[in-house]
């Protein structure tokens, strides 16, 4: 198997690959259509990566595949050069990862809660200054001492991104990072995710929302139905797809995944027959 695409750079520069899939395929059962079908592409360090998909597209099963969760049935995935089967334990320790659904355990406070997870990591004495640091970003610092279960789902979302950065991961991997955060915490997601890349990290994330995945993201990944469709930069896809300088990722997004204009206005016309 031709592995170029997941090796990791030796000079540690800025093409130093920080996440690396080639040819990674995933069934969640043996007769069911792959979740994803020998899917590769790399993020390099000091890049924010967007992943973009409809629903059901893979996204999630990429990020759970390269967080250690689930493992591929074949193909390669290698974190900061770790690869996730030989070494999982190692690419924990130097992630840090937000689900979609954090989950908590609820009894507890947000402080009592992000110690446990920077103990787990092995965090050390200026566990507490980095956990108040986090929190002051988010001006979450007095909503640290109220238990998780009193938490709106925005509040349980900061607490999940106070306690991936606390103990100061080399690769932060976000699945839908923006869902249920007010404009403000939004603004301020993205001034960590450049700023956490400009100190030479890598941010993955997927989302749904366009228009802050062209204006944040260096490159986007693009999949559909387990198969990554494009890899590159916005002015790439836009080479690719042979669109006019105009273009939004939107449209160029709805084309890639086959959604062209007849099938949009075939949907719009269902729409008003189903409200009448
Ligand atoms: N635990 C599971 N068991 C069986 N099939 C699953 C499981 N999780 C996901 N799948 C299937 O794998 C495929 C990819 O799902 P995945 O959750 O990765 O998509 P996604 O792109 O994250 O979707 P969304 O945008 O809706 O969150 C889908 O067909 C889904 O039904």
């Amino acid at each position: 198997m031709n592995d170029d695409r997941v090796e990791t750079d030796a000079s540690g520069g800025e093409d130093e690959i920080l996440i690396g899939f080639s040819h990674v395929t995933k069934r969640y059962a043996i007769q069911a259509e792959p979740a994803l079908s020998e899917v590769s592409f790399s993020v390099r360090a000091g890049e924010i990566f967007g992943f973009l998909g409809p629903n059901g597209a893979g996204k999630t099963t990429a990020i759970k595949t390269m967080t250690g969760m689930l493992m591929p049935d074949s193909g390669i995935v290698k974190i900061c050069g770790f690869r996730i089967t030989d070494s999982p334990e190692d690419v924990k320790k130097i992630i840090g990862y937000v689900p979609d659904e954090p989950l908590f355990y609820e009894n507890m406070t947000g402080r009592s809660y992000s110690r446990f997870i920077c103990d787990i990591f092995q965090t050390g004495p200026e566990r507490d200054e980095r956990i108040e640091r986090m929190a002051q970003v988010f001006s979450f610092s007095e909503a640290l001492d109220a238990k998780i279960s009193s938490y709106s789902h925005g509040m349980k979302q900061k607490l999940g991104i106070i306690c991936a950065l606390a103990h100061a991961p080399r690769v932060l991997i976000l699945d839908e990072p923006m869902v249920g955060l007010d404009p403000r915490s939004v603004y301020l997601l993205k001034d960590v995710m450049r700023e956490f890349c400009n100190l030479g990290g890598s941010v993955f994330f997927s989302t749904h929302v366009l228009d802050v995945a062209e204006r944040l993201c260096d490159r986007v990944g693009i999949i559909s139905r387990g198969r990554l469709l494009f890899e590159g930069t916005f002015d790439e896809l836009k080479e690719t797809s042979g669109s006019t300088g105009t273009a939004t990722l939107e449209e160029l997004f709805l084309k890639l995944t086959g959604e062209d204009s007849a099938s949009l206005e075939h949907a719009g016309k269902s729409v008003k027959e189903a409200l009448l």
